[in-house]
């Protein structure tokens, strides 16, 4: 089976100091601006990946190791400084609680843009739009700027959007911590629905259990590189071992 996601040799690379001293800018320029003023992070460094259709992989790895920057590669919300990300088919996930939402507008416009943003056109969004309400169970809040939502009633809107645009691939991200058991409990089961019907997955977390239950790969990371990639449950205990 073709890859659905293909990465080589990806990288990324954040400044870590954006502000200095005037001190500090002074002797810079005096020493003709030889070295870089900022300090650099590599949090991806010469990431190689492929994933099958309908596979559901887990990344794995302890705090900083560089999970969320891959996630956010393969999603295209920032843009790498080396290698290629490639991905085939409708791309939607849980990345960042709000990230494309609008706070001045309400819970019913930001289902638009949202659902306008991950590709649904107009006719299909006003289709599924009842459905996906029912899905967030907020509907007493729907008509309510979403600037007053909690960040679990974001969630929970953002969730039913995403899964409702009938994605290939689906990323999400530790978020669904933020959300009430039976909420998460609801995701879950939408999240195995969407594996039992081929998709493919994509899942940053550090509950390694239920990471187990719900992927059959587990892919970790270790300062910005791929340490171990196998089924879930080996990844699971390598890292333990660790
Ligand atoms: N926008 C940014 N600017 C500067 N540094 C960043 C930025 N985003 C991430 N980093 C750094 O890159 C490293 C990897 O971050 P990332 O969020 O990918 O790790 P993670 O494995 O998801 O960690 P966690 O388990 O804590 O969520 C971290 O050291 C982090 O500080």
């Amino acid at each position: 089976m073709n890859p659905v996601i293909k990465i080589e040799g990806l990288g990324k690379t954040f400044n870590l100091r954006h502000t200095h001293s005037l001190k500090e800018t002074v002797v810079w320029l005096f020493k003709g601006r030889k070295e870089d003023l900022s300090k650099k992070f590599r949090a991806l460094d010469g990431v190689d990946l492929e994933v099958r259709e309908g596979e559901t992989v887990a990344l794995l790895g302890f705090n900083g190791s560089g999970k969320s920057t891959l996630l956010k590669l393969i999603s295209g919300v920032i843009l790498p400084d080396g290698g290629t990300v490639r991905t085939r088919g409708r791309v939607a996930g849980l990345i960042e609680v709000g990230a494309g939402f609008h706070p001045d507008l309400s819970g019913r416009e930001n289902v638009y843009l949202n659902a306008a943003i991950l590709g649904m056109s107009e006719a299909e969004i006003d289709e599924k739009f009842d459905e996906i309400v029912a899905f967030s169970e907020i509907e007493q809040f729907i008509d309510t700027e979403v600037k007053f939502y909690s960040s679990g009633m974001f969630l929970r809107l953002a969730f039913a959007v995403a899964v409702h645009t009938q994605p290939d691939i689906f990323l999400v991200d530790e978020i669904l911590a933020v959300g009430d058991e039976p909420f998460q409990r609801k995701c879950l089961e939408r999240i195995r629905k969407l594996s039992d019907e081929g998709r493919t997955l994509v899942v940053v977390s550090h509950d390694l259990d239920m990471v187990a239950r719900i992927c059959t790969r587990g892919v970790v990371l270790e300062h910005g590189k791929v340490a171990f990639d196998g089924p879930a449950p080996d990844a699971v205990d390598w890292l333990r071992s660790r």
